[in-house]
């Protein structure tokens, strides 16, 4: 049902029509740059409130700027011709000319969704839909999928095939690009959800959930920007590699308001590294975990063994437990958290101690002889010995300070923790000053909530400032480079620096985006969340999502059968139970659009051997190469790869190469490719941008390269606690080419004769 035109008369008209949609393009972002400079040129004149004006203009204009230029590449990919005659232009944004006839329309608009939708069973009022692949500002060639007659098939209907398989066989850069011109009609569904409840989408390897779930966040705050906009949607992936292969598919769908977190970053001022020992970070991710931590915070709430004495200003006083036990049932019927209820805890106390200083004063120097009670009031408030002894009772805390002591004090930890057995609470002991771990996170989050504010000012403000100063030097920055022309043409250029703009513009709190603010404040309640490689959460840190979207308005993405970490899921429904029942539904994807089909029946032949149940999609594509098994004896591991890896890189031609082998393994491996390719050799997380990268199982989840080297596999195997999940995720990141190499045997299934 695809056709090619051949004819060239069809191709000029298109490249013409596109060459308008550019032209189009360029007079709107010349508009806005003249719009830009004019605002900036009357900067400083006026009030306040005038200055305040022309800088949410300026936002404006910026931002739509910024969207104007994120579009370049691949503007239009799309026309459909409909059953009216219509010929309608399917692209990143919508365009219209000046007298607001529309040039092009937004993909995400409904009048677009056609484009995705429409199959031959079911064409929608769609003759012909029309790809347009383009190179630069150039229509190179056109693809037709002709929908106006019946074509029954049994097979899932690939749309715009060739456009579809071009983009997949097409070299992969490090970075995930968008899938804009080619969103096939399953995924198309799930990408139009409705925003509200929580949308579980599984899927195989390379099924496009993570390029789904983007798309999604892109199209619900084009559909629901009123409410999304002030509320923001946060995405969350596994680690921060992860992150930075995402991060620039959304602004190159013109959508920058998105707030991007690892599972390590979900804290703000506190950056996580990975919990190395799964056994640890099982124990940490228990939902039991929330109690052990309000035990922590309670066991701060101290009642003294006896009474206490308070020397203040040479008079004594006693504090007893009777007092303080009273004063702490008072400020805990507040509900308040920790810190604020102490407020009402030191209140009640210390009123009574300067009763009792009253008392006494007035009794030693006879009745009659008044004491001055704001006098008294505040010698007992600053006296050391009460300081003290208020501070053993209810001390005020900070999250870090009640975990780390909770995990480094030993009698702390057993008194919090009951439940737990003398290995769990040893898993948990480690020393005051450890870095923080992604399983510490939730633990951290939870003693916020419990704790309160300590200072209910200080930290977020100047988190607030911080960050708004760095978007102003952004904002300045592109500002710059937006008006550069202009910049040059009235003598101002290399005058005015970003930090001069970023000055001049810090205007407060008000133009910090709803994203902005929400990124620094822990209590921020998120429009909608997006969560990729779901299943790999504890219930844990689901548990601090919950809290982060009260309206439990959420897209959650991943593959249980790709479960590697300890602490994640082994159902989606033993996962989403606690927090939302049975109030969600269930998508599935079915196609795998990365890897060729030898490759993946190879890791599902492996995983159904190894007893793990996976959904097995549906390649779309036969690669070149079955898997290439290389078995060697001990000690032939990195020769073998010294010597097969020429071979691979020329057949990848250019294309990026991942070796994945388990972490012990990984120095000597780098050591060994650097010496023969010197800085081509990129490591783990950070080497994305070279065209050799050594990793683990774990930093390539999510990931995807053109060709794969895993060194002894069946390591992957026993390593992942139990779990096949690393081995199938790693046998599954490959586009092109498989290569495992041996000394311990090939695990089971992977040779095609033992399926
Ligand atoms: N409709 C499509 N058009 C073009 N490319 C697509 C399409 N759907 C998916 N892809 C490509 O397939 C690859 C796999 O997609 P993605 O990474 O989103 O899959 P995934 O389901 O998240 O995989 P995994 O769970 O294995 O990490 C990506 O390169 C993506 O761009």
């Amino acid at each position: 049902m695809s056709e090619t035109p051949s004819a060239p008369n069809e191709l000029e008209h298109e490249r013409q029509y596109v060459a308008g949609l550019y032209h189009r393009l360029d007079e709107l972002r010349a508009e806005k740059m003249e719009q830009l400079a004019a605002i900036r040129r009357s900067h400083s004149a006026g009030s306040h409130q005038n200055r305040s004006e022309r800088d949410a203009f300026a936002t404006m204009y910026e931002d739509r700027l910024a969207q104007l230029n994120a579009v370049d590449e691949r503007l239009v990919f799309g026309r459909l011709d409909l059953d009216d005659g219509e010929k309608r232009y399917i692209g990143r944004i919508g365009l219209s000319t000046e007298d607001l006839q529309r040039l092009m329309v937004d993909w995400r608009a409904p009048e677009a969704g056609t484009f995705y939708q429409a199959t031959a069973f079911e064409r929608q009022g769609v003759r012909r839909r029309r790809h347009l692949i383009l190179k630069g500002r150039n229509v190179q060639a056109i693809e037709d999928d002709v929908l106006d007659y019946t074509m029954l098939e049994d097979e899932p209907e690939l749309q715009g095939e060739g456009a579809l398989l071009a983009a997949l066989n097409s070299k992969r850069t490090g970075q995930m690009s968008d899938i804009v011109g080619t969103i096939q009609a399953e995924q198309d569904r799930i990408i139009r959800a409705p925003l509200s409840g929580t949308l579980v989408v599984q899927g195989g390897p390379g099924t496009g959930k993570t390029a789904v779930a983007l798309h999604r966040a892109a199209y619900l705050l084009y559909t629901h920007r009123e409410r999304l906009k002030s509320a923001g949607v946060l995405l969350v992936g596994p680690s921060n590699a992860f992150i930075r292969y995402i991060e620039r598919v959304l602004p190159s769908l013109g959508e920058t308001g998105v707030v991007m977190s690892s599972l390590g970053q979900l804290m703000p001022g506190i950056t996580a590294t990975h919990e190395e020992d799964p056994a640890t970070a099982e124990v940490k991710g228990r939902l039991s975990m929330a109690k052990v931590v309000a035990r922590a915070v309670a066991n701060r709430q101290r009642l003294p063994i006896g009474p206490r004495k308070l020397n203040v200003e040479g008079t004594i006083l006693t504090l007893t437990p009777r007092q303080v036990q009273r004063a702490r049932d008072k400020a805990r019927a507040t509900g308040k958290p920790h810190n604020e209820a102490r407020v009402t805890f030191v209140k009640i106390l210390l009123r009574e101690l300067t009763e009792q200083m009253t008392e006494q004063l007035e009794e030693s120097a006879g009745a009659g002889n008044s004491t001055d009670r704001a006098y008294l009031a505040e010698d007992v408030r600053s006296a050391r010995d009460v300081r003290v002894a208020l501070n053993l009772c209810w001390m005020p805390m900070t999250p870090e300070k009640l975990i780390s002591d909770l995990f480094s004090k030993p009698g702390q930890l057993e008194a919090a923790a009951p439940e737990l057995t003398d290995r769990e609470l040893g898993l948990l002991r480690r020393s005051a000053d450890a870095p923080w771990t992604e399983a510490d996170v939730p633990l951290l989050d939870e003693a916020a909530e419990l704790l309160g504010e300590l200072d209910a000012s200080a930290g977020r403000e100047n988190a607030l400032r911080e960050e708004q100063r760095k978007r102003d030097l952004a904002n300045a920055e592109s500002a710059i480079a937006n008006t550069e022309g202009f910049l040059e043409d009235s003598g101002a250029h290399g005058i005015l620096s970003a930090e001069d703009l970023a000055d001049h513009n810090a205007v407060g709190e008000a133009r910090l985006t709803a994203a902005d603010r929400a990124a620094v404040d822990r209590t921020w309640a998120f429009g909608h969340i997006v969560v990729d490689e779901a299943q790999e959460l504890s219930a844990m840190q689901w548990r601090l999502l919950m809290r982060r979207c009260p309206l439990k308005s959420f897209t959650v993405v991943g593959d249980i059968a790709q479960t590697s970490s300890a602490a994640g899921a082994s159902s989606w429904q033993a996962a989403l139970d606690p927090f939302v029942g049975e109030r969600w539904t269930l998508e599935e994807l079915t196609v795998n659009y990365r890897t060729p089909a030898q490759i993946a029946e190879a890791a599902v032949r492996m995983a159904n051997a190894a007893g793990l149940v996976v959904s097995a999609p549906k390649a779309v594509r036969e690669g070149r190469w079955a898997p290439f098994i290389d078995e060697v004896p001990d000690g032939g591991l990195v020769p073998r790869l010294l010597q097969t890896l020429p071979e691979d890189l020329d057949a990848l031609d250019g294309g990026l190469l991942a070796v994945i082998a388990e972490d012990h393994r990984l120095p000597e491996v780098r050591r060994a490719l650097t010496e023969v390719y010197g800085q081509r050799v990129g490591s783990g997380a950070g080497g994305l941008e070279q065209d050799i990268v050594v990793t683990s199982p774990r930093e390539a989840k999510g990931l995807e390269f053109d060709g794969v080297v895993i060194l002894e596999p069946s390591e992957l195997l026993t390593a992942a606690a139990g779990k096949v999940g690393d081995l199938y995720v790693a046998m599954t990141r490959p586009t092109q080419r498989l290569r495992l190499i041996a000394a311990e045997g090939i695990p089971a299934g992977i040779p095609e004769e033992e399926s």
